[in-house]
Formats: structure tokens, sequence, C-alpha cells
């Protein structure tokens, strides 16, 4: 037992010594693209059960494991301080500082470790309030999963002390510890979100996330995460990252003078040198048939600046926008599939960062109204209809489930919470498989339960004229919830694609498509969390108690890909949302196939 025991400290990065052959790389990106935007799970497949908990994907089991933490702080907090201090105490202080500054110092009232504990124990702090501070910040919940996975979950090989390995003891047994799987969940959540959101390394050491400053990840948390992509091979990312922090480290005045002389700096150098080799060897056998090596498009930024031997010194990760744009131009002959690939989810990320893709001419365009839907209920409180896209329509109606409502849905399901899966196209499983294109954790409700506090069904049939009565009609709702970095790419909701429709039991078939998604917003994001449609190069952002419908069909029942969309990752915050998919077979005589070109246009108008 001793502080080197400890692998309190970066892990070592398999950079150097991974080589995954290209063809491999090549088939997991096609595999992962038939798996995303072929399918997701639908009704059928019925919700996914296991015991362990999914800590980086629900809102929920996070919570308690912020609740197992502070249940143990106190004791931790008393060896370190009441205990003669011994050199195998430096995990447990290293620990308690990783606390400290993860969690104290983004408070508004600056308060020590000791005053925290006191107001704790004294209940002038609540611990529900503490939790719901760290599961919206990607880096606190960051943070707190790696101390368990690093430290608490490893406690009695750092402390002889009994009364503390009791507690620890106590606490096992009531709470699940995480895993490096989630710990490494967690890190590809802040990766994408720098990818998406783009934010420097500064505002990563200060933990700037605009909402709130403070909690910034220190050196050895980015060079783990930079060794983390490198296993990903998310070159560009490990660049990034290690460029990052040799830059600061070389600073004058380092930030973190303690990390920067405890880490081997010239180890990094080396890490740097050989991931800038791995991402350039890619980079040269890519063809344009195949996935581009790398789910960023950074990796472009040597090819177009025809950079034979790059020096990292001169690279300028994360600013190549309108290369992209130059690459996309020469490449117009591009195949639907290439097109999926790479153009969808660059346009989609623009649109996640909040920039505006449509002419100002098309935006003033669309309308909102009021409308009283014929319908008695409707004439005292109106529904709100907004318009985001005419043709095909995508439409929010705001207030349409009230706050309490929402609160019970999301009470019904919180420990069935886990995370999301999506049909597999080629797999037997009917449970699907979790893939790092939707992170979220989901949960379906049976109609029977929803009755039981509100009339949510009969809702949905009113506002889209459409039958939600049944299982022919419609499936049961799925809510779904992310936490900070947790997102989903862009993909189509309908499920009659030919690898998947193969594994569809008949039942299944005779329901017919998803003819209409119905999304309601359970919760407002505080950052980020839109939905985007990058064909149609719009975004919705989350208003609690709102729902956005589109069709997913064509009035002639083939399936609509201009209304791919995805998830935005929430940067800060929680987002929930609850899902009706629509089906088409029972709807055969209201929404019919059309195939003349003047009854079409009447297929998109949304009944008012
Ligand atoms: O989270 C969102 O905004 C989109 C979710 C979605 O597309 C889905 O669950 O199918
Ligand atoms: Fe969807």
């Amino acid at each position: 037992m001793g502080a080197e025991e400890t692998d309190y400290k970066s892990n070592p990065s398999r950079c150097n010594t991974l080589s995954l052959h290209w063809g491999v790389i090549s088939i997991y990106f096609i595999v992962s693209f038939v798996v995303i935007f072929l399918s997701q799970v639908t009704g059928a497949f019925q919700p996914y059960s296991h015991t362990d908990p999914d800590f980086a994907a629900s809102i929920h089991h996070l919570k308690l494991l912020v609740l197992a933490e502070l249940n143990l702080l106190p004791s931790i907090f008393y060896v370190a301080n009441k205990e003669p201090y011994r050199e195998n105490d430096e995990p447990i202080k290293l620990y308690l500082d990783d606390f400290t500054s993860s969690n104290l110092k983004s408070l508004k009232a600056k308060i020590s470790l000791e005053q925290f504990i006191f107001l704790l124990n004294s209940s002038y702090i609540k611990e529900d309030i503490v939790a719901n501070d760290v599961v919206k910040h990607p880096f606190k919940s960051y943070r707190t999963i790696r101390r368990f996975v690093r430290f608490i979950g490893k406690l009695p090989e750092f402390t002889e002390n009994e009364d503390l390995i009791r507690v620890w003891n106590h606490t096992r047994k009531l709470y699940k510890f995480p895993k490096e799987s989630d710990l490494n969940a967690s890190m590809e959540s802040i990766i994408r979100l720098r990818q998406v959101y783009r934010f420097s390394i500064n505002d990563i050491l200060e933990g700037n996330l605009e909402m709130e400053i403070g909690s910034g990840l220190s050196i050895r948390h980015m060079v783990e995460i930079a060794d983390h992509s490198c296993n990903l091979q998310l070159y560009s990312h490990a660049i990034d990252l290690y460029y990052g922090v040799m830059t600061k480290c070389s600073e004058s005045q380092p930030r973190s003078f303690q990390d920067c002389s405890l880490l081997d700096l010239a180890n990094i150098a080396v890490k740097l040198n050989d991931v800038i080799k791995k991402h350039d060897n890619l980079l040269v056998e890519w063809n344009d048939d195949l996935a581009p090596p790398d789910s960023s498009p950074h990796v472009f930024d040597d090819i177009l600046d025809n950079i034979t031997s790059p020096k990292f010194l001169s690279r300028k990760p994360l600013q190549i926008d309108h290369k992209m744009d130059e690459l996309l131009k020469t490449k117009s002959e591009l195949s639907q599939l290439y097109k999926d690939m790479i153009v969808s989810p660059f346009l989609y990320e623009k649109l996640c960062r909040g920039e505006q893709l449509r002419d100002k001419a098309v935006i003033a365009s669309l309308k909102c109204y009021y409308s009283h839907k014929s319908h008695p209920i409707y004439t005292i409180g109106p529904l709100k209809f907004e318009v985001h896209s005419e043709s095909p329509p995508i439409i929010q109606i705001y207030d349409i489930i009230s706050d309490a409502e929402i609160s019970q849905l999301q009470h019904e399901v919180q420990e069935e919470m886990r995370q999301s899966r999506t049909a597999s196209a080629e797999g037997d499983d009917d449970l699907g498989i979790t893939s790092r294109y939707r992170t979220s954790a989901n949960a379906w409700i049976e109609d029977a339960d929803i009755s039981k506090f509100t009339y949510l069904n009969e809702r949905i049939a009113r506002i889209t004229g459409l039958n939600t009565t049944g299982y022919f009609s419609s499936e049961i709702v799925q809510i779904a919830a992310y936490n900070p970095g947790n997102h989903y790419t862009p993909h189509s909701d309908a499920i009659f694609e030919d690898e998947i429709i193969k594994r569809l039991p008949e039942s299944e078939l005779q329901r017919g498509d998803r003819i209409m998604t119905f999304m309601l917003y359970l919760s407002h994001v505080e950052k980020g969390g839109g939905t985007g449609f990058p064909t149609l190069k719009t975004v919705i952002h989350p208003v609690k108690g709102s729902a956005v419908m589109w069709f997913n069909l064509n009035p002639d029942g083939t399936v609509n890909y201009n209304v791919l969309h995805g998830g935005c990752p929430v940067l800060y915050g929680t987002k929930w949302i609850a899902n009706k998919w629509i089906r088409s077979n029972d709807q055969m005589f209201i929404k019919r196939c059309l195939n003349k070109r003047e009854e079409r246009e009447h297929y998109w108008e949304m009944p008012n």
C-alpha cells in the first residue's frame, strides 16, 4: 500500500502501441453508419433491462453516486486531518483536493472543505442540491466518476483506518460504484463536447462553459482524455489536447506548476509526435469510397494544406470550417452514403453551435399561429404552433404537457433508465447494441401506466389528427434523458429499412413504419441539446412542455431522408424527452398513400 501503487495518475496510453489496420477502421465506421442511419430500437424490441447502473448515461444513477460520495466524504476528511500525516496518505490528500477544486471552486460563496462538511452535516447544504449541481456539469460529472474509479472504489488499498473502512463497506452495500467503462464514457462525452462546441484549452482549464466558471480540468485530466482519444483513434482530438498541454506547461507561469512538473513533458512530446504520424498515415490511406478515419472534420487539416511533413507547432487545430466547405465543393459527385456520413454530421455540428444556415428570407416567412382545432377544449386555451419548416413540415406546439405530468413521467421511469440501445443491422440480439452515436439513457412506459395520470395519447391524437390508440396505431411512450455530453447523431426514425426490416417480427411489419414522430420536451436545457435537422438546416431548442412533430415518410410511403435529425450534445444541464412514434398502417383512412402530385401537396398539411 503506497502512493506509488495507486493509479491516481495518468493511465499509460495505448497510443504508442496501437495500430489498427485501416480496413478494420473503415468496417467499423460503415457498420456504425448502417446501425445509426437505418434504425433505432422500437417498442417492439421492448425495454432492455439489466442490473448495472449506467453512470455516464443515466442522470438518476449519477445523482446516487454523488450521494454515495457525500456519505463517505466526512470520514475521509477526518482520516486526512485528525491522524498524523504519513506519506501513504498522499492519495487521500489528492482525492480531497480533487473534490474541493471540482465541487467547491465554482460556488459563489468561497468556503473551505471543512466548512462544506460542517454545512452538509448540519443540513444547511442539501445533498440533493449538490447532486443536481454535479450532474448538470460535464467536468464535475467526469471528475466524480473518476474519483470513484481511481480512488474511492479501491479505498481499502489506501487506508487502514477501521472506521473509514466500515463506512466504506456500508456505502458499498447501499450504492453501486462505477467501472473503468463508465469513466471512458464520461471522457468520450468531453471529447464530443469539445468537438461540437469548440471551447478552448483555456476554457477547459478554467471550467468556463459560459454558465459558470471554476471546476476546470487539470493538466493531468487533459492528458488522460488525450490518451483516451488516442485509444479511440480520434487522433485530431489527441493532438489538440497534447499540444494544449505542452503549450500551457511551457508558459512562463504555468497555471498548475505541480502538474507540469509531475508529468513527463518529454513523454507527452513523444506521444504527440507519434499521434501526428498515425493521424497523417490514416489520411494518406484515406480514399473517397470510405468513411474518413476520424469522426471529426479536423482530419482534413493537413491534406488541405498539402503539408507533407507536419510540424506540430505550426498546427492550428479546430480552425478549418472553411476548408471543409471547400473540400465538399470539390466533391460534388459524392455517393449518398458519403454525403450522409460527412455532410450531415458536419452541418449538424454547426447547427448545434447555433450557426444560422438558412436565408433570412426563409426564416422570416415562417409563421407562428394559434389553433382551436375545432375542439371545445382548445377554445378556452388555444394551441400555440410554431412552424420550423414548411415542407416537409416540422412544427413545435407549446404548453401541451404540464410540469406535474412531466414529474410523474420522470418518476415512473427513473429506476429503469439505462443506456439507449439501437437495433443492430446484423446482430441477432433483440436487445440492440449500445453505441457512441446515441448515448442517452431511456425507458418505455406502458399505455396503461401513463393513462393513470395523463391523457397524453388522446392529446396527441387530437393534435396530429392521427390514430394513437392500440398496438397497431402507435408505440408505447419512450422517455429518454441526456447527461452533459450525451447526444444522438443524425438518423432517421423510420425503421422499415433493408437491413432492419429482415429482423422485424411479423407483428411489427403489420404496424407499418413510423409515419410520424411526436417528441415532447420534458425539460429546458441550459446550454446545448437542441434537435438539429441538418438537411433542412434548422435546429429546435428544447422548451419544457412543448412538442415537435414531423412526418418520417413521404406521401408515397417511402422514407423521407430530409428529416434526418439528431439530438445535439447537452453542454450544461440535463435534457429529458418523450417520444411517441405513430405507425402508418392504422392511419390508412386518414393519411392515404398518395401518388398524384396535387394530392401529395395535401399530405403535408397539418390538421388545424
Ligand atoms: O434528443 C433529440 O432532440 C432527438 C431524439 C431523437 O431523435 C430520437 O430519440 O429519436
Ligand atoms: Fe429520432
